[in-house]
């Protein structure tokens, strides 16, 4: 569990770039001012969590991050008594720290988490924007700003670990893909420090292997894998190879797979 800035919760101190696909800025923050909370989907490494980074700094709030799993439990969202000495503490989970502190709370992956964590979630979700913590008998009203996010791949999720009905309508959901050539581009030579026509060889290339999805690829390679090719490239290593090592092994172990992808890079870098 990351708690994203230093103790105490401070908003983060410097711009993360984002650069927007469509309306997502001026869309979340309305549902902010509106204390909606807001479930983002779209596949893995599409610039979520770099949005919601943004978002906090935009508006000014301090973000929790939650990397959910499956051992996660209630309990580690809302807090534990912890024994110090002869003495008996209450310790805050991160749920019941951003409540507090009126912070935006990123729930990441959510439906990874144990089915009991919606139990907290849905009070948090509605107009109650109330936790009871039946373990110190408090009742926490989140302070003003506290808003709730939580991520979702549609891609990985099947029938039984799929978001209920009552938990995603509680959230107003903002959909997000690959961004488009032009824009991932862009991303690749800010973020990977690449020059623009290397940028733009890699973004062909992510075009070309993204439809390997359909032919057994588990999950199209996502823009964190072109960033971290670039940025390999920019550090010296030759462009097939960092290729090879931060998109095509990256993305499966299968040999027929990694054979055509690394054709379609041979094909790219020549
Ligand atoms: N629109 C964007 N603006 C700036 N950087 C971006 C953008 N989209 C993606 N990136 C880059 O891609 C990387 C991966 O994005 P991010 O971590 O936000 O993905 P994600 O959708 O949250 O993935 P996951 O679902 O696996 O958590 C970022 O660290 C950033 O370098």
């Amino acid at each position: 569990m990351e708690l994203t800035s230093a103790d105490p919760l401070l908003p983060p101190a410097q711009e993360p770039f984002y650069l927007p696909h469509a309306d997502e800025v001026d869309v979340f923050t309305e549902c902010h001012r509106n204390r909606l909370p807001v479930m983002l989907k779209g596949p893995t490494g599409c610039g979520k969590t770099r949005f919601v980074e943004h978002m906090a700094w935009r508006l000014g709030r301090p973000l929790v991050t939650v990397a959910c799993h499956e051992d996660l439990t209630a309990n580690d969202l809302l807090g534990r008594y912890l024994i110090l000495g002869d003495e008996t503490v209450w310790q805050d989970g991160p749920l019941t720290r951003a409540l507090r502190v009126g912070a935006i709370l990123y729930l990441d992956e959510v439906v990874e988490a144990r089915q009991d964590t919606t139990v907290v979630i849905h009070p948090l979700s509605d107009h109650r924007r109330t936790l009871s913590l039946e373990k110190t008998g408090e009742t926490v009203v989140a302070a003003p700003g506290f808003q709730l996010v939580i991520s979702y791949n549609p891609a990985y999720q099947q029938a039984l670990k799929d978001l209920k009905p009552s938990t995603r309508q509680r959230f107003a959901s903002l959909t997000f893909d690959f961004p488009d050539r032009e824009r991932e581009a862009a991303i690749l030579m800010s973020e990977g420090g690449v020059a623009r026509d290397c940028a733009v060889t890699l973004v062909e290339l992510a075009a070309r292997m993204r439809p390997l999805r359909e032919r057994g690829l588990p999950e199209a390679p996502g823009t964190r894998t072109l960033v971290a090719a670039a940025r390999l490239i920019a550090s010296g290593i030759p462009q097939r190879r960092a290729c090879e090592v931060a998109i095509a092994d990256a993305l499966t172990d299968d040999p027929l797979l990694l054979g055509t992808l690394g054709d379609l890079i041979a094909g790219s870098f020549p």
